[in-house]
């Protein structure tokens, strides 16, 4: 197959808060050449130094990783990659599954999802919001939404926060299982953007505050996700 043209990261539309920003810059099938350090570990057929993964991604995104000049003996040219992108999001449709309680938290994580949906070409129209009360309660309208079949992603939001009593616990493990389960059980993507937190601030630094927003974070995972399966992973 012919080598696709470089591609610049700088040249691409590219979500500041992006966790693993550079793996959503490659296009849908890539080759691996060379593996390498723990740090850089893949690169494209598009050879420019700035496509490169880094586990420090999270902490840092515009952390970018030296390129290891270092031979492999193994012959990984033929390996194909796949993944999702983000620059063609116009047409995905999108479900939000958001809760209610500890509104003061989950209303800016919802903001920073449409905001970021908006940024990154997604249609309004192909944006539907369902509130429900609390974290609880999200898995299984999630896991109703997607086994609807409208939607390309189902992305879920909430807050839940540490009180007295054991509570959150209960609360927080229900909600990462319940998005768990309704994408497996559903076949869609559900994308877990529920805050676990010890107390308000931890949440309201993520919800927009110090920490960035984890429903802006949530949506281009929601879009990622979507590419990944309208691209290399229908049935
Ligand atoms: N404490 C939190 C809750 N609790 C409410 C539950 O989610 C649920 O609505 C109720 O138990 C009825 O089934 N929800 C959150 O989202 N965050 C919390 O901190
Ligand atoms: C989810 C919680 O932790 C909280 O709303 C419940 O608080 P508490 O444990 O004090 O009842």
């Amino acid at each position: 197959m012919a080598a696709a043209s470089s591609t610049s990261a700088s040249s691409t539309l590219l979500h500041p808060l992006h966790n693993n920003n550079t793996s959503s810059l490659l296009p849908s099938t890539t080759t691996l050449h060379r593996r390498s350090s723990s740090l850089s570990l893949i690169s494209s057929r598009n050879t420019s130094p700035l496509i490169q993964f880094s586990q420090k991604g999270f902490a840092n995104p515009l952390f970018v990783a030296p390129v290891e000049k270092k031979k492999s003996p193994v012959r990984t040219e033929a390996v194909k990659q796949l993944t999702g992108f983000l620059t063609k999001a116009e047409g995905f449709r999108f479900a939000i599954v958001v809760a209610r309680f500890n509104e003061i938290v989950t209303r800016p994580l919802l903001e920073g999802a449409l905001d970021t949906f908006n940024k990154y070409s997604v249609r309004e129209e192909d944006i539907d919001v369902f509130w429900v009360p609390g974290s609880f309660e999200i898995g299984l309208v999630a896991q109703k939404l997607g086994q609807s079949g409208k939607y390309h992603a189902i992305l879920c939001i909430g807050a839940v926060v540490r009180g007295d009593t054991t509570h959150y616990d209960a609360v927080a493990n229900t909600a990462a299982s319940g998005v768990l389960s309704a994408g497996i059980n559903s076949g869609v993507p559900c994308i877990f953007g529920v805050l676990t937190c010890e107390d308000m601030d931890q949440a309201l630094n993520r919800a927009g505050g110090k920490a960035g927003n984890k429903g802006s974070e949530a949506a281009l995972t929601a879009i990622e996700m979507a590419s990944l399966f309208e691209h290399h992973l229908k049935a």
